[in-house]
């Protein structure tokens, strides 16, 4: 379970969150939606332990039923937590000039002695964990390419390989469809819906793009000026909701590139949304 209790983040003269409240359950698929701006980084940033919030503002955020975080202050069971929480960025997510392999046993990190790490001997137990983990994201053929020479979509699936070494029963994907084309969104979010489905693992995925929060999330949570302003059903972001909650930001969230790629999909390839929270 993730909980987020009264989360407040303020930058020099900015608001970048402003009493941010959700409780996630284990198992979960959200998705955190928001225009540009409205604190969605920075919510992954905070859940993921790589940002803190407000000194004394009462803020605390629980993960797996461990304290991340309390009133500005990493928790000391921080490092212990972290090591089950995959997180997955824009763009970043590899080291370029290391094989596709080696970045996905990155994932091992945690469970591997350094002097093994960085000799790259990793025990052959890790190395078959690595390559199913490519097999299952679909890029065992490329686990000796190096990773600067693979386009964005397959980026990404390496990298949800290297969370699902590291055994993951978290993962954070924090715009991870930003950059790709429709058809590499597509990929990537079937096999985040499929890894979430197989393997209960709780997924939160921040997007710009409200159609795939609805076809793939049974749940949003969506932002505005750093406050939640809806967490329910996906189903329930009709554009004439969003426009309500968005007003003129509601254009940034839809985009018609999208929504004809997922019109012109087969209606079995679509990960039903199942019944979620009410609103908030
Ligand atoms: N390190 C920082 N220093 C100062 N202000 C920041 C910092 N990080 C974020 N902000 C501000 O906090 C607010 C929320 O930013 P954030 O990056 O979380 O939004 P976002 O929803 O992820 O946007 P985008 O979709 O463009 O990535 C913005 O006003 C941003 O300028």
């Amino acid at each position: 379970m993730i909980q987020i209790k009264q989360l407040t983040k303020t930058f020099k003269n900015t608001k970048g969150l402003s009493d941010i409240n959700a409780t996630i359950e284990s198992g979960e698929m959200v998705a955190l939606i928001g225009s540009s701006g409205s604190g969605k980084s920075t919510l992954m940033r905070h859940i993921s332990g790589l940002m803190c919030c407000d000194p004394n503002s009462g803020g605390q955020i629980e993960v797996l039923s461990r304290i991340m975080q309390r009133d500005g202050k990493l928790s000391k069971n921080a490092r212990k937590v972290r090591a089950e929480v995959g997180v997955i960025f824009q763009q970043f997510n590899l080291v370029d000039r290391l094989s596709v392999m080696t970045n996905v046993l990155m994932g091992a990190l945690g469970r591997v002695p350094t002097w093994r790490a960085v000799s790259n001997l990793f025990p052959p137990s890790e190395r078959r964990l690595g390559m199913e983990s490519l097999a299952r994201v679909g890029m065992a053929d490329k686990a000796w390419q190096r990773a600067s020479t693979l386009s964005g979509g397959q980026q990404q699936r390496v990298a949800i390989a290297r969370a699902l070494t590291q055994k993951a029963r978290v993962l954070l994907a924090d715009e991870p469809i930003a950059s790709l084309d429709p058809e590499s969104s597509r990929v990537v979010m079937d096999i985040l819906a499929q890894i979430h489905r197989e393997d209960k693992i709780t997924v939160i995925v921040s997007l710009h793009q409200v159609e795939y929060a609805i076809r793939y999330c049974p749940r949003t949570i969506a932002l505005r000026h750093g406050r939640v302003v809806y967490d329910g059903p996906s189903t329930s972001l009709t554009p004439s909701f969003l426009q309500e909650i968005y007003g003129s930001q509601t254009e940034e969230l839809f985009s018609p590139a999208v929504d004809n790629a997922m019109r012109q999909q087969p209606k079995n390839s679509l990960n039903r949304p199942a019944p979620a929270p009410a609103a908030a």
